[in-house]
């Protein structure tokens, strides 16, 4: 659908370390509007806000979102075999099927929100490479998965929302998290998808391992995420390259998503500008993260599924700040002297 293809890794680094901005004339006009609406300055809180960053990155001072695009991302991780999940690497199959079927949470969620709902299975599902022994993916896979989230991007998309699933990726998301950030592999982990005490403490020793196998590429966010991450990660990086480029603003979902994406902010301070995250995963290293890249997310409703449940559900808030800044009247409208 996009055209948005990167040739090489130089290529994939140079558009991470160049983003294109927000209008900023989009912005001060939304903001000039405003400030004439019927209502105490401000009163509006967090809506006020992510109108203007809706219009900014649409380009237009009426926002619209006729047009929003969940997209799921479905991968399976190497380090599963090392018993970081509670659940076996067959159950991503398995709802991936349920997501065609229309039986997962995502697809009740994408549905109120008004949103259509892509479905990408990355290479075949078969698994990446363990990371504790080697990279995850090698660079040329690595590529190849950016460049298929890129191009699941809808050009004509008002809103993407990114979700994911994969067994074992709240264990990839925290080896992420800490080889962007630092800390170690007790910092980031959570029990992810239900995982016990002895899960837990694989799963630490996993991100440690994997730590301390790359760690001569720990300064470079690209390769983090080609030697930590996962296809279905590599994607969602991808896409949310893919809609910066198209000036479509982003929505987040929880741990996962935002992990796989961090290496955006990594590059570049305004690297994730066009993003904002839907909700406050229970997932504990979700805060954390969410601080590191200067964020506060908009719900905290203590979801932790991933499915791009969190950006899907928060997708009503945004219409009602459209709808706010859009149809209320001015004070002069409104005939209200001050
Ligand atoms: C039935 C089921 C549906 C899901 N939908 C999302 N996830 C979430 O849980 C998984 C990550 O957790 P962990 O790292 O502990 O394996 C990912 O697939 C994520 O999307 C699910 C997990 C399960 C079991
Ligand atoms: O926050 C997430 O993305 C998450 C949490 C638990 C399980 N899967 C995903």
């Amino acid at each position: 659908m996009t055209a948005i293809t990167f040739s090489d890794i130089s290529a994939l680094r140079s558009a991470c370390l160049t983003p294109s901005h927000a209008d900023m004339a989009v912005i001060e006009r939304i903001t000039a509007r405003d400030a004439t609406l019927t209502k105490p300055p401000g009163s509006l809180g967090r809506l006020e806000e992510l109108t203007r960053w809706l219009g900014g990155w649409q380009r237009r001072p009426t926002p619209t979102l006729e047009r929003v695009q969940c997209v799921v991302f479905a991968g399976n991780h190497g380090i599963v075999a090392r018993g970081v999940s509670a659940w076996p690497p067959e159950v991503t199959t398995l709802m991936v099927r349920n997501f065609h079927n229309g039986g997962a949470a995502i697809n009740q969620l994408s549905a109120c929100a008004g949103a259509s709902l892509s479905i990408v299975e990355m290479e075949n599902l078969q698994p990446t490479a363990d990371f504790t022994q080697a990279p995850a993916m090698d660079e040329a896979t690595f590529l190849h998965c950016v460049n298929t989230g890129a191009a699941a991007v809808d050009p004509k998309s008002d809103l993407l929302c990114v979700g994911e699933m994969g067994i074992g990726n709240t264990t990839v998301a925290a080896a992420l998290a800490a080889g962007l950030f630092g800390g170690t592999g007790r910092e980031w982990a959570g029990p992810g998808a239900g995982s016990d005490d002895a899960s837990m403490v694989r799963k630490i020793d996993v991100i440690n391992d994997g730590l301390n196998t790359h760690r001569a590429v720990l300064d470079d966010p690209l390769a983090v995420a080609q030697c930590l991450g996962g296809h279905e990660m590599a994607a969602m990086l991808g896409a949310v390259i893919a809609a910066r480029s198209l000036n479509i603003p982003v929505m987040l979902d929880g741990y996962v998503s935002t992990a796989a994406v961090a290496p955006l902010y990594a590059l570049h301070a305004e690297g994730l500008a066009h993003c904002r995250i839907g909700h406050n995963s229970a997932e504990p290293g979700h805060a954390r993260l969410t601080a590191k890249l200067g964020q506060k997310a908009l719900l905290d409703f203590g979801l932790r599924l991933g499915e791009g449940s969190g950006a899907a559900l928060v997708v009503p808030l945004l219409r009602a700040a459209i709808a706010c800044h859009n149809g209320m009247h001015t004070f002069t409208d409104a005939g209200i002297g001050n």
